[in-house]
């Protein structure tokens, strides 16, 4: 495994996700904005929760260019296959306690974005009375992505950057407490393989704010490509 911060960014290869997208005008200003995946809530704790019809409508609208992703978080995977399939997902992002069976299953339909938190991504759970097993189920690493997420999601909380660099996983997608003003840095700091982020976005939960999911896609971009270009050899 390379260190993060030798793994190369290509700036088109950044993946930029506009989570908690809950109506169609919504995910066409993602999409017109130059977002690569719209995510869809379906983790009923959220209140940023879509109904099905809506999802499937979106997915319909989006076209096969622009991703659908639904966010669960320890839901059974009857209903995570079922949701996936009632709105026309292309992948699932999963939040939670879940097993290698879970995972191992469900990547056999979808594409997985498997999120942990910054103690899991150690190996171990390091919160007091935390389970000591390795979280990264090892034989399924060929079939997720990793997603690093702060401990609650959703809560626009960001990580501390700097303390993951030797941690990060390359290629691995990054989210918590994203917004304009501070997506550079983190594409500085880790180079992700994708961002993703909702608080930061909105005008109040569940509502994107225009502005700033347009600042969100462009300030991204634009931190790839100084990352890609830092990274070729003078
Ligand atoms: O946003 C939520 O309500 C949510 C609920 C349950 C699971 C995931 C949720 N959102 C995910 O949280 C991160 C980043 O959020 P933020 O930018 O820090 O607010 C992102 O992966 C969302 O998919």
């Amino acid at each position: 495994m390379t260190s993060a911060s030798s793994s190369f960014t290509s700036p088109s290869s950044l993946r930029v996700k506009i989570c908690g997208t809950t109506s169609l005008h919504d995910a066409l200003l993602s999409a017109d904005a130059g977002a690569d995946a719209v995510g869809l809530i379906f983790a009923p704790v959220s209140k940023r929760l879509v109904q099905a019809k809506v999802a499937r409508e979106i997915s319909l609208a989006l076209g096969p260019a622009v991703g659908r992703v639904g966010v669960f978080m320890n839901q059974g995977l009857d209903e995570v296959l079922r949701m996936a399939e009632a709105s026309r997902l292309s992948a699932v992002q999963i939040h939670g306690e879940v097993s290698s069976l879970y995972l191992g299953t469900l990547a056999c339909y979808y594409p997985v974005l498997r999120v942990l938190r910054p103690a899991e991504l150690a190996g171990r759970d390091t919160s007091p009375g935390g389970d000591q097993t390795p979280k990264i189920e090892s034989g399924l690493r060929h079939v997720q992505t990793l997603m690093l997420d702060a401990p609650s999601p959703g809560s626009g909380q960001p990580l501390d950057w700097e303390s993951l660099r030797a941690s990060f996983p390359p290629g691995a997608w990054l989210a918590g407490g994203l917004g304009p003003d501070n997506v550079a840095r983190a594409i500085g700091a880790l180079r992700p393989g994708g961002v993703d982020a909702v608080s930061h976005l909105e005008s109040s939960p569940g509502v994107k704010n225009p502005d700033r999911v347009r600042a969100f896609v462009h300030e991204a971009r634009k931190a790839a490509l100084l990352a890609s270009a830092e990274s070729y050899p003078q």
